[in-house]
């Protein structure tokens, strides 16, 4: 397939419906005796139009595995899966026109530029890759996370919850396939918190989005279709249908949450 086209809902081997998945990822940092394994063989499907939250304790290779997904980061051993492309084989330039059309990635940190305006902000990693949106998609996206009307503020005047709602329009302004969410209510109130989980989970029911979110809380994972848990580099439990008690029961069995 050319990898300039978005990838489809059908997967190798026969994964009708799974959008991304990882297999057998292995992932180590650093050699020797300050070598750290940070994923030890990583299996996981995303099926299309689901909200999956990744949950572990502290350094249990949530953040690593998120960035293989996304193609930010290469694993040692195992392949990535987006439809059915293998990204593991794509050139990095190849690799990046693909990522910028299927994956959109939020931060924890917002991660936008003060000097710009909202709508500046939105169009930035399309303008810088050449491809600028429209003026129209830049504000249907800042509209479809509630900031109509917002487009000339700069960050510094908007709230937390608003600034995380840039981000978020900024990561869907190109209509991914997938959008990864690490950490993304962290830096916020609880209640603002929950205006961006309710946010996550409008796009997911009505817009067929598919979200993986890496997060601590959680309350955050009850918002998701399931709970992926690991713990010291291995996948340790699945949970469908979350609630709050269940995920933090799950989490006490892995470790401390952290
Ligand atoms: N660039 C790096 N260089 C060296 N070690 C790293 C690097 N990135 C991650 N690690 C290590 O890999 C392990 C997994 O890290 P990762 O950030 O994926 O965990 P995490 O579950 O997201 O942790 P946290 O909840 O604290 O963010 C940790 O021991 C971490 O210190």
């Amino acid at each position: 397939m050319d990898p300039a086209e978005p990838v489809g809902a059908a997967g190798a081997a026969g994964t009708v419906g799974t959008v991304a998945r990882a297999d057998g990822l292995h992932r180590q940092y650093g050699r020797g005796n300050r070598a750290v394994a940070a994923l030890r063989g990583v299996s996981a499907r995303f099926a299309a139009g689901t909200f999956t939250a990744v949950m572990g304790p502290s350094g249990s290779g949530k953040t690593t595995l998120l960035h293989c997904l996304a193609g930010m980061d290469r694993p040692d051993r195992g392949t990535v899966w987006w439809g059915d492309t293998e990204i593991g084989t794509l050139p990095e330039r190849r690799l990046a026109r693909l990522r910028r059309e299927n994956v959109g990635f939020v931060f924890q940190g917002f991660n936008l530029m003060p000097a710009m305006t909202a709508a500046q902000n939105v169009e930035l990693p399309g303008r810088l890759a050449g491809h600028r949106p429209e003026r129209h998609q830049v504000r249907e996206a800042l509209a479809r996370v509630g900031l109509a009307g917002c487009e000339r503020q700069r960050p510094a005047t908007l709230s937390g919850g608003q600034q995380q709602r840039v981000a978020i329009a900024r990561a869907l302004v190109a209509r991914p396939r997938v959008l990864f969410a690490d950490e993304p209510t962290g830096a916020l109130d609880r209640a603002t918190g929950q205006d961006v989980l309710t946010l996550l989970r409008r796009g997911v029911d009505h817009d067929g989005q598919t979200c993986v979110m890496v997060t601590h809380d959680p309350t955050a994972a009850a918002y998701a279709d399931r709970v992926l848990l690991l713990a010291d580099g291995r996948l340790v439990d699945e949970l469908h249908r979350p609630t709050p008690d269940r995920v933090a029961h799950a989490l006490t069995l892995a470790g401390s949450p952290g």
